[in-house]
């Protein structure tokens, strides 16, 4: 699995996407992340996908810097991510972390710290989310699908480059998650790069162009979704899919 040092030296920085070598991670002893090598295309939505526990979120958390390595890199465009570079990334967590404060307040925190003032900007992210009109209701009394399209709408808010997701809509109802589902499509059309953690095999054959697969901290596959989805190149992946329980 080395398809990052395989990278033809003419493509430019610019079209190079998000690119993991030798990512490694242990705690306790245990080894948690296992020589991950990776280039993901610099555009399209890649899922990642794998049993409970497999690294899954780790493997995300690293990618964004928000958990150093033990060893291996993590490049963007080429080049180590900076501080600089993270500002142009954003994250939405499995649980939403919202301020405690109203719903308008929520969004007019992150487009503050990307330097944005405009109030027209935050109402039209409230209305795209499907949150309009409930700008000043504390955020807390939102229900779980509402405060993940909040979450949504906070990330949205700084435009990023590179939109990690960890099972946006695992709690949702068909409803809310197609809500998440379609902004992720308009997203993506408009050349924003998302990675996606999902356990949900349906909504990668929705959105996928193309995935990775581990299990216990090992990547087993790197594919383009309709190869995956069709012929797994791993026995794991094919028993994933198939539904058996993998150990
Ligand atoms: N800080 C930590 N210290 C020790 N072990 C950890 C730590 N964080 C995660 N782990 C372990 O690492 C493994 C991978 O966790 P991770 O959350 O990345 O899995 P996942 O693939 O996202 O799983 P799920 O699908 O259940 O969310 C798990 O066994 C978890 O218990």
């Amino acid at each position: 699995m080395r398809d990052f040092l395989d990278m033809p030296d003419a493509r430019t920085r610019h079209e190079q996407g998000l690119a993991l070598s030798g990512i490694s991670l242990s705690r306790n002893g245990t080894s948690l992340l296992n020589d991950i090598t990776c280039a993901l295309p610099p555009s399209g939505i890649t899922a990642v996908m794998g049993p409970n526990g497999a690294g899954k979120s780790l493997l995300l958390r690293v990618a964004h810097g928000l958990i150093d390595a033990d060893q291996g890199l993590v490049l963007w465009q080429g080049d180590a991510v900076t501080e600089e570079a993270r500002k142009a990334q954003a994250m939405v967590f499995q649980k939403p972390v919202l301020l405690r404060r109203s719903v308008e307040a929520n969004v007019d925190f992150a487009l503050k710290v990307a330097g944005i003032r405009h109030p027209s900007l935050r109402d039209a992210l409230l209305n795209r989310v499907g949150l309009k009109g409930r700008n000043k209701q504390p955020a807390r009394l939102l229900s779980g699908g509402e405060q993940q399209r909040l979450a949504l709408a906070r990330a949205l808010a700084t435009s990023p480059k590179l939109l990690f997701l960890d099972e946006p809509t695992a709690s949702l109802d068909p409803t809310s998650a197609r809500v998440i589902e379609d902004i992720l499509h308009e997203e993506r059309e408009a050349g924003t790069k998302i990675v996606l953690v999902t356990h949900d095999v349906p909504q990668a054959r929705r959105l996928a162009d193309d995935v990775l697969f581990l299990t216990s901290g090992q990547l087993h596959c790197h594919q383009d979704a309709a190869s995956f989805f069709q012929t797994p190149d791993s026995a794991e992946a094919a028993r994933f899919l198939a539904g058996h329980i993998l150990n």
